[in-house]
Order: structure tokens, then C-alpha cells, then sequence
């Protein structure tokens, strides 16, 4: 798996990849590890897939509960904080969850990543997954804050791209989400396969035999 996410003068840009695997068998090239926890909050899936898939569908159940209970919706660094306390709780029982908290509130956008070890860090950018070192090295030499939606876009992508092209355990489809202060917006969902022939032409990546 590859995730990311950043934030950037347009709000938040969150990228993830769609394979499932089970040891070294492909499970599923059509995943969604993006999970939409409210119209402002989004939550991304890396690890055990069950694992993040119920507790961030809890997750969900809680804000929805906290907005109810409260009459407004809840901050992303409270979202964050009530995964990180629930997997807290489970810390050395099994877990295996490295996923990040995305959204706009009234503090603006805001990205957290938390993890099964019950770490939760407030960031402006972040890769998780066995992907990820592939991803930090596109991202790394492409991120800057004042990334026009468009720039962010496609570094987002790029990173995706590159990490599936390099990680075994990463492929199939790239899902992008841009997180604005109305709320997220889907931005596109490209085949890495539609994808290789535009790189290849610009000359980022090498396949070895093709002319
Ligand atoms: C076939 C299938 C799934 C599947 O194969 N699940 C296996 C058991 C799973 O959890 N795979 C993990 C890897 C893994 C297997 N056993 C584990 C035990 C502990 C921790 C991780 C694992 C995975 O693909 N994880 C994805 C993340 C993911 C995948 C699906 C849904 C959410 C998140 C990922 O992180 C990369 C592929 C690298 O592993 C999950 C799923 C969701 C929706 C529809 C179909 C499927």
C-alpha cells in the first residue's frame, strides 16, 4: 500500500493506491483505502485491512455521534485523537493500522497520522505504507506550500504513480481527494496501467528494453 497526503495552500491533497494483498497474492487491484468519515473529514487505510476498515468506519460513528451531542461538527485534531485513544487501548494486541486523519475545520485544513503503536503527529505531509519510500522521494523533491490545486494534483499522483511502479504491494488504481474548506471533492481515479505511457514519453521513468 501507498498513501499520502499534504497540505498545501488549497486546502489538503490525499492520494492512495487500491491494491489488497495477501502474502504474495494480489487480493484486490480495486480497493478503496480512502474513507469518507463526513463531508469534511477523510480518513486513509494502510495495513490490516480490517482492522482500519472497522475502526475507521467506528471512527465515523463517533463523529457523527459528537456532532449530534455537540451541534457542530468535530475538529480534525479531535477525530485524530479519538482513533489514536481507541487503538491506544489495543496496543500490543495485534493491530495493524498506519492511516491519516484529513479535513477542514475551523482551524483549517489540518492532516494528522496515526498508528497502531498509538502515535498521532500533526504534519503537513506524510506517506504510509510499504510504498511510502518511493512516495517521499517524488514528493520530497516536488512539494512546495504554494502548490497551485493542479501542481498538487499531480505530485500527488506522481508519487502514487512511482510507488506502484516500485512496490510490489502497491498498484492498480490512483484515487486522488482534495480537501477544501466547503469539504473533500473526489479529483480522479486513473488505471496505473493508463497511466505509464505519459511518464514513460516525458522521460521519468526507464523501462528497460523499450525503445
Ligand atoms: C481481498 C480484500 C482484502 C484483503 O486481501 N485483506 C487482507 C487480509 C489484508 O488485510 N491485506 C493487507 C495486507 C495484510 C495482509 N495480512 C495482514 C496482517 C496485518 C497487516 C497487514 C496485512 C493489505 O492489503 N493492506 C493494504 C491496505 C488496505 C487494503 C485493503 C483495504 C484497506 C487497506 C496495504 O497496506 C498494502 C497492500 C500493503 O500491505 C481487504 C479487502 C477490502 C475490500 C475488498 C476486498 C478486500
Amino acid at each position: 500500500t501507498t498513501t499520502l497526503g499534504f497540505v498545501f495552500q488549497g486546502g489538503v491533497l490525499i492520494a492512495v493506491d487500491s491494491r489488497a494483498s495477501s502474502g504474495q497474492y494480489v487480493s484486490s487491484k480495486t480497493v478503496k483505502k480512502i474513507i469518507e468519515i463526513n463531508p469534511y473529514l477523510l480518513g486513509t487505510m494502510a495495513g490490516g485491512a480490517a482492522d482500519c476498515q472497522f475502526w475507521e468506519r467506528y471512527l465515523g460513528m463517533l463523529a457523527g455521534m459528537y456532532e449530534l451531542r455537540q451541534g457542530h461538527r468535530i475538529s480534525v485534531c479531535a477525530a485524530s485523537k479519538l482513533l489514536s485513544n481507541i487503538v491506544y487501548r489495543y496496543k500490543g494486541m495485534g493491530l495493524s493500522m498506519g492511516t491519516m486523519v484529513a479535513g477542514w475545520d475551523k482551524t483549517g485544513p489540518n492532516l494528522y497520522y496515526v498508528d497502531n503503536d498509538g502515535m498521532r503527529l500533526k504534519g503537513n505531509l506524510f506517506s504510509v505504507g510499504s510504498g511510502s519510500p518511493y512516495a517521499y522521494g517524488v514528493l520530497d523533491a516536488g512539494y512546495r506550500f504554494d502548490l497551485t490545486v493542479d501542481e498538487a494534483v499531480d505530485l500527488g499522483r506522481r508519487a502514487i504513480f512511482h510507488a506502484t511502479h516500485r512496490d510490489a504491494f502497491s498498484g492498480g488504481k490512483v484515487m486522488v481527494y482534495h480537501v477544501k474548506e466547503d469539504g473533500w471533492v473526489r479529483v480522479c481515479r486513473t488505471d496505473v496501467d493508463e497511466m505509464l505511457d505519459d511518464y514513460v514519453a516525458e522521460g521519468s521513468v526507464h523501462i528497460e528494453g523499450w525503445e
